[in-house]
Order: structure tokens, then C-alpha cells, then sequence
């Protein structure tokens, strides 16, 4: 991009890059210098990609958000305290320019890194011939161990925290205003906007993850590709298999009324939908109580969800879901999240 690319940048300087904690030298030079103040490093980065990841006509305040949200929920699965951030934009050229775009982007940017105490520390920008591509690098600070993907140990308790599958059944309303396929939903305005605020502004867990890393958690994941999907990596990193009750799975309230009537959609959309940012931790049994009460002291519903098994137990498959008590078919993965 020629000139328009450092008005741009001197927008996202003067609006975003503010001096944060620890900050050296934020943007403007060939890179940041960020003081970690011996702590640990952890470091995420997740890319966004115009009609993969968000439909063209989102609004830049609910991009922003989303683009800053997933990478500080995977921080969060870490137990990362959220510290800094690089932004890379891959911006198509645009009849109207970005002016009012970047604008509206940065609203919905600070919004959440305000919120968190997040700087944008750097990035790059660059024009594209291909689709809206942004992509984000956050960086957080730990100091103790990270929780991890492969340290869940049978015995231990599944828990989710907020509630699944409302991103997912959006999706679907969406598609289907599109003339898109999708799953016929029919809702109320109200509960429309419930499930469309879960899908656009998905909310990290930051506060939840560092309390359950301080707690003693080892194992946690966030919630990106679906419940099932996400456990499943969890349960091939540590080896284990799993029992999960569907009848136990948080739904919000809209969603419960709506797949009241519809055990296959209650099924679907929590389990397969993806889009959540929710966290799963396993914990064994003696850290329940300890967990309860750090989500309760964040007003964050918390749900005991199921139980890891050794892999040698019982049936060969690696979950086992049930319904009163009663064990019921795994749903089709749906959707073609990871087709390359
Ligand atoms: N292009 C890549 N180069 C290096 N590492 C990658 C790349 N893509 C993904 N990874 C790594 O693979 C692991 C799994 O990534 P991903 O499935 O995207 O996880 P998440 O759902 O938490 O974002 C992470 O450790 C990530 O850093
Ligand atoms: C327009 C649009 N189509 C489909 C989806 C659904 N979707 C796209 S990617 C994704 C999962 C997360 O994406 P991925 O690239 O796998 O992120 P990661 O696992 O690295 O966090 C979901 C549920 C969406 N959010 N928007
Ligand atoms: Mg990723």
C-alpha cells in the first residue's frame, strides 16, 4: 500500500499503540522491544480470512473484536495473564478507502484491549489481491506452568465454562438470511440478537484461565472448532478417552428454548458448531471446589460436563456420550472448518 498504508498505520499508532506495561518501543520502528520483566513468554497467533472466518460485510467493530478475541482466549487456555499484540492486516483495495473502516475497526479493537490492558506493540500492513485477511499475534505472560492440551489424567472432572453452541446456531441464521445453506432456526428478534452477540463479540475467559492455572489446573483448551473437536484434541494429547453427559452441556437460555423441541439440533450445535471461546479444563476431583469458586467469584457459569477415562476402558471409542444415562450416537462432525 503507498501513501494511505502510513496514515493508516499512524492511526493505529496514535489510537491503539498508546505506551502499555512494558512496552520498550511500540509501533513505528522495525520491531517492538517489550520487557517481559522476568516472567515467561507465552505466545499465540490466529489468522482471520474474509468468507472463512467472517462473512465481507461484518461491521470492522465486530471484526476487530473477533480478530482480538480468539487470540486472547487461546492465551486464556494457557493461563496466560494477556500483555501485547501484533496485527497483521492483508487489506483488498476498496472504492470507498479505509478511512471510516479503520475508524469503526479501532472502536471495536479498543474496546476489548481496554478491557484487558492489551497494547498493540506492532503488525504489518500490506495490499492484497485476495480476500480481508487479518491476522494476530498475542502475547501473554505466565508465571508458573501453562495449563496444556496433554496433561488431562483419568479421573479427572471436564468442565466448561459460559455456555455452547449459540455462536453455531447464529451461523446458521446467518447463512440462511444469506440465501446460504444452512439449518433452518426460527427464533424471536431477542433471541436472535442474543445468539448473534455470542457469535460476533465472542468473550475471552482471560480472568477464569490465570485463576484455574493459580489453582493448580494443568490441562485446558479453548473451545474454537467445536466441543467434540476441541475434547478430541485433548483426549489425543493425553491419551485418554472420555464420558460426557449431553444433558449436562451449558446452554444459554436462548439456545435451551430453542432446542427444546429438537434433541438433533441440541446435539449440533453444542457439540459440532465451533465459534464458542469457551475454556474445557480437566481437573481431577479435588480441585472442584477451588474452581467453582474462582468462576463464581467472576460471575462465570461453570459446568461439570464429564469425566476422563484411561484409554484402556471399556468401548473403543474415544468418547462416550450419553443421554439420561443413556449412551447415544456421536454426531457427524459438520461443517468444513479445516478443508484446505
Ligand atoms: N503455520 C504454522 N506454523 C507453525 N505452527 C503452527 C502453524 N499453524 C499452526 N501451528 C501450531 O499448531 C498448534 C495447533 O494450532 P491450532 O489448531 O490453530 O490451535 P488453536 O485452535 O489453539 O488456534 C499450535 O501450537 C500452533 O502454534
Ligand atoms: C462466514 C463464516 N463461515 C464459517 C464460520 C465458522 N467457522 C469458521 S472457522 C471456525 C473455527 C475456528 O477456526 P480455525 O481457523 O480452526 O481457528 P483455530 O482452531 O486456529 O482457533 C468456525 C466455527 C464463521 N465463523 N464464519
Ligand atoms: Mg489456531
Amino acid at each position: 500500500m503507498a501513501g494511505g498504508e502510513f496514515a493508516l498505520i499512524a492511526q493505529l499508532r496514535s489510537r491503539l499503540g498508546t505506551a502499555g506495561k512494558g512496552v520498550r518501543l511500540g509501533i513505528g520502528d522495525d520491531a517492538a522491544w517489550l520487557d517481559p520483566a522476568g516472567r515467561q513468554l507465552v505466545a499465540t497467533m490466529d489468522t482471520l480470512v474474509a468468507g472463512r472466518h467472517f462473512f465481507s460485510d461484518v461491521r470492522p467493530y465486530d471484526l476487530a473484536w473477533k480478530a482480538l478475541a480468539v487470540n486472547l482466549s487461546d492465551l486464556a487456555a494457557m493461563g496466560a495473564e494477556a500483555r501485547w499484540c501484533l496485527l497483521g492486516l492483508a487489506l483488498p483495495s476498496r472504492a470507498a478507502g479505509y478511512g471510516a473502516w479503520l475508524e469503526d475497526f479501532m472502536g471495536g479493537w479498543r474496546a476489548l484491549a481496554e478491557r484487558h490492558d492489551v497494547t498493540l506493540a506492532g503488525g504489518d500492513t500490506v495490499a492484497t489481491d485476495g480476500p480481508l485477511t487479518l491476522s494476530v499475534t498475542a502475547l501473554g505472560l505466565v508465571d508458573r506452568s501453562v495449563m496444556r492440551r496433554d496433561a488431562a489424567r483419568p479421573g479427572d472432572r471436564i468442565w466448561v465454562t459460559g455456555s455452547l453452541g449459540d455462536a453455531a446456531a447464529a451461523l446458521d441464521l446467518a447463512l440462511m438470511e444469506r440465501g446460504r445453506e444452512g439449518h433452518r432456526v426460527l427464533c424471536s428478534a431477542i433471541q436472535r440478537e442474543a445468539l448473534e452477540a455470542r457469535r460476533l463479540r465472542p468473550t475471552p475467559r482471560l480472568e477464569l484461565g490465570e485463576a484455574a492455572a493459580s489453582c493448580g489446573v494443568r490441562c485446558a483448551l479453548d473451545c474454537s472448532d467445536g466441543f467434540l473437536a476441541d475434547l478430541g484434541h485433548i483426549l489425543e494429547a493425553s491419551g485418554v478417552r472420555a464420558h460426557v453427559a449431553l444433558d449436562a452441556l451449558p446452554l444459554s437460555p436462548e439456545l435451551a428454548d430453542l432446542a427444546r423441541t429438537d434433541s438433533e439440533r441440541l446435539r449440533r450445535w453444542p457439540l459440532t458448531g465451533g465459534d464458542d471461546y469457551e475454556l474445557i479444563l480437566c481437573a481431577p476431583p479435588s480441585l472442584s471446589a477451588a474452581l467453582r469458586q474462582a468462576a463464581a467469584a467472576r460471575g462465570l457459569r461453570l459446568t461439570a460436563v464429564g469425566r476422563i477415562l484411561s484409554a484402556d476402558s471399556g468401548s473403543s471409542a474415544a468418547v462416550i456420550l450419553t443421554w439420561r444415562d443413556q449412551v447415544v450416537p456421536l454426531p457427524a462432525v459438520w461443517g468444513h472448518v479445516h478443508a484446505l
